[in-house]
């Protein structure tokens, strides 16, 4: 082995992280589009087969238009093994470094990304501008060069992530099962689990964290069989994912992960922490090594591998289209769960902080600054349009988020209908039956895709909130999916109970020989 020490300039991975950014926004990793294409081939319900199509067109129109994959274009999650060899010329700290990586990248002009990070937690919530800072883990590893892991983390899967610490004795299959059970589909499948076992609370999260870059290899390890622990618990939970029946958006399908990571580490004899994070259909990540050669070069992705779907796949048949500039409370409550629908028309959006400040309006008792009545409103924050683009990515934002605005929103303003991405818990639920107001999801994932079909945009209110401010959207075709109709019935519900049946017995099927 080299052991040298190397001196690497600071400069060198502040520009190999920008790089990198912009590379994961645009390009998906090659392996995730080869297990998603099998799945794809494999898919028999048609939603989720619909939603992956989607996803793997919204991927190669990314990767030819170099533009990001999804409108949440992540917080950058860094893992950097540091050789203690490596003399890295720089007064800035490591993590600026990084951070001036962060800022280039996502204020690129050719391709900006979406601010999402920000400065307070807690109180006042202010956007960074910029996506700084990243969350940063360094290593100090033996030998003289930087091995970076960067990723681009959406936040509706980071928001699904888990943590339990069990008795030594019990089962981490099951609770892993259980918890997947009850996570929902806001964190975008087809995607990863990853889970973290052992070290204390906060090694078992970054096990967890570490693990969902390594590459997708389930067939592989399917094929050749597990050779330790670790392996026999990944197949063991890919196989019970997947039989849960949740597939691609919580729709019903055959495929909710496409592999299970498992990393583990000791820990205290009376303890067996365990974490789980998902990772979303947006699956951003790039590993790469910095010696004193100069920053990195990233070549582009063989873009043949990508399958070639179009926009004809999609929607071959029984389609309804919708006029929203004419639509009525009688269509809309006509409007069945499960049903494709094509809308046409204006369109507001609004997501959290729009959200929030309507409530505080109407608490407040003053008028809205947009008149809701009869109109469909779309949860989304778009990343910056560029060049002759009306707006940029445009993919649906996780709808639980607004449960709790729902029912008052619907009660003083004769909104008519909203769209989003994954299921309504039960109170938003019995606010859309009790208000006639059936709710509609977009594909989680199929962001440039959906730009697309929004022809004309407008920011109308609360413009200081940025991405969040509602704009009207003129749309055409915009493909969604109806997800629960004014009678209740709710696709997230019926969808994954029905394939979980389904799979449930074809399998029985298959062990009695039928
Ligand atoms: O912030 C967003 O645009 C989406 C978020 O990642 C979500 O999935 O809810």
């Amino acid at each position: 082995m080299d052991k040298k020490t190397r001196t690497i300039a600071g400069r060198d991975i502040t520009e190999s992280v920008a790089d990198a950014l912009q590379y994961i926004s645009y390009y998906h990793p090659p392996d995730y589009i080869r297990y998603l294409s099998q799945a794809y081939a494999r898919e028999q319900s048609p939603s989720a087969k619909n939603a992956i199509g989607q996803i793997l067109l919204n991927s190669r129109m990314a990767a030819f238009g170099r533009r990001p994959i999804c409108q949440d274009t992540g917080l950058v999650v860094v893992f950097a093994k540091v050789g203690m060899g490596v003399r890295i010329k720089s007064t800035a700290s490591f993590a600026n470094l990084v951070n001036e990586g962060v800022r280039r990248a996502y204020l690129d002009p050719d391709n900006p990304l979406r601010p999402s990070i920000v400065s307070d937690p807690l109180a006042a919530r202010l956007n960074t501008r910029d996506n700084t800072p990243a969350v940063v883990h360094v290593d100090l590893v033996q030998g003289n060069q930087i091995e970076i892991t960067i990723a681009a983390k959406g936040g509706g899967s980071e928001n699904k992530a888990r943590f339990t610490t069990l008795n030594p004795s019990a089962s981490v299959a099951d609770w892993v099962v259980d918890t997947v059970s009850t996570l929902g589909s806001g964190w975008c499948p087809p995607g990863l689990i990853s889970v973290g076992i052992g070290g204390s609370a906060e090694k078992a999260m970054l096990l967890a964290k570490e693990a969902m870059n390594e590459p997708i290899d389930m067939s592989d390890l399917i094929g050749r069989g597990p050779s330790c622990a670790e392996e026999a618990l990944r197949i063991e939970l890919y196989e019970r994912i997947n039989a849960l029946g949740i597939g691609a958006q919580g729709l019903g399908g055959l495929t909710t992960v496409v592999d299970v990571k498992v990393a583990t580490y000791p820990t205290h004899v009376a303890s067996k922490p365990v974490a789980l994070i998902p990772q979303c259909a947006a699956n951003r990540h790039l590993k790469f090594i910095l010696d004193d050669s100069g920053p990195i070069r990233l070549e582009p992705p063989d873009l043949s591998e990508w399958p070639q779907i179009g926009h004809e796949d999609l929607h071959a048949t029984g389609v309804r289209r919708v006029n929203l500039n004419a639509v009525t409370k009688e269509e809309t409550a006509s409007w069945r769960c499960g049903e494709t629908l094509l809308l046409s028309g204006k369109m507001l959006t609004g997501r959290d902080a729009a959200h929030q400040r309507m409530v505080d309006l109407i608490d407040a008792g003053k008028p809205l600054p947009i008149d809701l009545r009869g109109r469909v409103i779309y949860y989304v924050g778009p990343v910056r349009s560029v060049r002759d683009e009306v707006v940029g990515p445009a993919g649906p934002t996780t709808s639980s988020r607004m449960d709790g605005f729902t029912d008052k929103i619907l009660a003083e303003t004769g909104l008519f209908a909203m769209v989003g991405k994954a299921e309504r818990g039960p109170a938003a639920i019995e606010s859309i039956v009790r208000h006639k107001a059936p709710y509609l999801i977009a594909v989680g994932g199929a962001a440039y895709l959906i730009s697309k079909s929004i022809k004309a945009a407008r920011i109308v209110a609360f413009e200081d909130l940025g991405m969040e401010a509602i704009y009207e959207f003129e749309v055409q075709d915009m493909p969604v999916i109806m997800a629960v109709d004014v009678e209740g019935n709710s696709i997230h519900n019926s969808g994954p109970l029905d394939w979980r049946k389904r799979m449930a017995a074809d399998s029985i099927a298959r062990c009695i020989g039928v």
